[in-house]
């Protein structure tokens, strides 16, 4: 098979390319009463949400990380006029207006706009103020919706590039999300995908697309070899959506078996990359409030649908599966209940590994950090007071497009 730019066959390897979104305008939009359906416990001071991001994007940069940005490669992509008035046309029917009218009307307006609007106004919102006054009959939605203020929500999560997609091997996932408020992130990754240079070269598999019925989020995904892909399964990610992922990965790909690790289904951890992640060849970070609770199953090749094996524990399957004498499942919150819940809750098993080894956490994680210089890892901390209020550390807000290999 042809190779194509992406490549990801670890968690760890020396990461050359990646995918991020600066937060925007999107989260000014954010106000108490529509908190906990767009996902967010918090409303973040922008501005230094902005500089916090930036900083994180330096450090991947000095290490030898090419960023690339989902507004840059969507505005690419909508310079084709024929391309730009589709995505106009998919946006509005992701959107739910409800009158068939005033859907025709910003239809028409958005596709008069540049490019770099279209993207903006696809992110942050289409607010009912500043679209332009006209004259209109009112239709029943105008009148049961009036006090809601957008036509177009506002998409705050999309600095969590993670989860909308993620690459495997030399293929992407193009995830089904499990809640309207993220919905359209993946619609946007899809366009990228079939459009952009950079994503639609020869030998780049879909291996799932956001328009199954299954939901799987990529904090769910975690690539630990070559061979082997661990999926969470949990508030977010169902068991379907893994047997179909798992059973496209071993008819057409390298991989050769899947760990499924299930974690309790609750809101504090909804993906698996919020309790536990991979730090070094043979180190794992680890939420120590749900060590006891996770259960693991191994899935390989089957007749329509996977094997399933369940395993005896996730140390045990982690060293067969990557062939090692030995791991180590490093503790969060240092050997503290109350600490590690409270870190946890900041995101410390969130770790981005940039280099085997080599991390990126949250400053605010004090223990965690400690626990894990302790243990020969190179903790590079960053500010994330603003960022952290949306619930994610350094892993959600990266999609790796690219790793050296092992
Ligand atoms: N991989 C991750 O755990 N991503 C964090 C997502 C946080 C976002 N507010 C959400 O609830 O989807």
């Amino acid at each position: 098979m042809e190779k194509g730019f992406l490549n990801i066959t670890s968690e760890i390897g020396n990461l050359k390319a990646v995918l991020l979104h600066r937060p925007g305008k999107e989260l000014e939009r954010l106000t108490p009463g529509y908190l906990e359906e767009l996902l967010f416990d918090d409303i973040p001071w922008l501005k230094r949400m902005q500089e916090e991001h930036d900083d994180f994007a330096k450090v991947m940069k000095a290490r030898g990380s090419k960023i690339y940005y989902y507004e840059t490669l969507l505005a690419d992509v909508l310079r084709d006029e024929h391309i730009k008035n589709q995505f106009v046309v998919d946006v509005i029917k992701n959107s739910h207006v409800g009158n068939i009218e005033l859907e025709k009307i910003i239809i028409e307006y958005l596709q008069g706009e540049r490019p770099e609007s279209i993207v903006e106004i696809a992110i942050s919102g289409l607010h009912k103020e500043d679209f332009p006054k006209m004259e209109r009959e009112f239709h029943l939605v105008d009148y049961v919706k009036y006090d809601y203020p957008f036509y177009i929500n506002p998409l705050p999560n999309l600095y969590f590039t993670r989860d909308p997609g993620a690459v495997i091997g030399q293929g992407l996932s193009v995830n089904k999300m499990k809640t309207p408020a993220r919905d359209r992130e993946t619609m946007f990754l899809s366009y990228i995908y079939r459009h952009h240079p950079l994503f639609k070269e020869k030998g780049t598999s879909l291996w799932y697309d956001y328009q199954e019925h299954y939901p799987m989020e990529g904090g769910d995904i975690l690539v630990l070899s070559d061979e082997v892909v661990a999926l969470g399964c949990s508030e977010r990610t169902t068991a379907r959506g893994i047997e179909i992922l798992a059973q496209r990965l071993f008819a057409k790909g390298k991989v050769k078996k899947v760990l499924v690790i299930q974690i309790p289904f609750t809101r504090a951890y909804m993906h698996l990359d919020t309790v536990f992640t991979m730090v070094d060849h043979d180190k794992f970070t680890i939420y120590p409030g749900v060590e006891n609770a996770v259960r693991v199953y191994e899935l390989t090749q089957g007749v329509t649908t996977p094997k399933v094996t369940p395993k005896e524990s996730l140390e045990k399957a982690l060293m067969e599966v990557l062939h090692l004498p030995a791991v180590q499942l490093i503790q969060s919150g240092g050997g503290d209940e109350i600490t590690a819940a409270r870190e946890q809750w900041n995101d410390s098993t969130n770790t981005l590994a940039i280099a085997p080894g080599t991390v990126i956490t949250y400053n605010r994680n004090e223990a965690t950090n400690d626990t894990l210089r302790k243990h020969g890892i190179e903790v590079i901390e960053i500010e994330g007071s603003e960022l952290v209020r949306g619930r994610g550390g350094p892993r959600c807000m990266s999609m790796p497009l690219l790793r050296e290999e092992l």
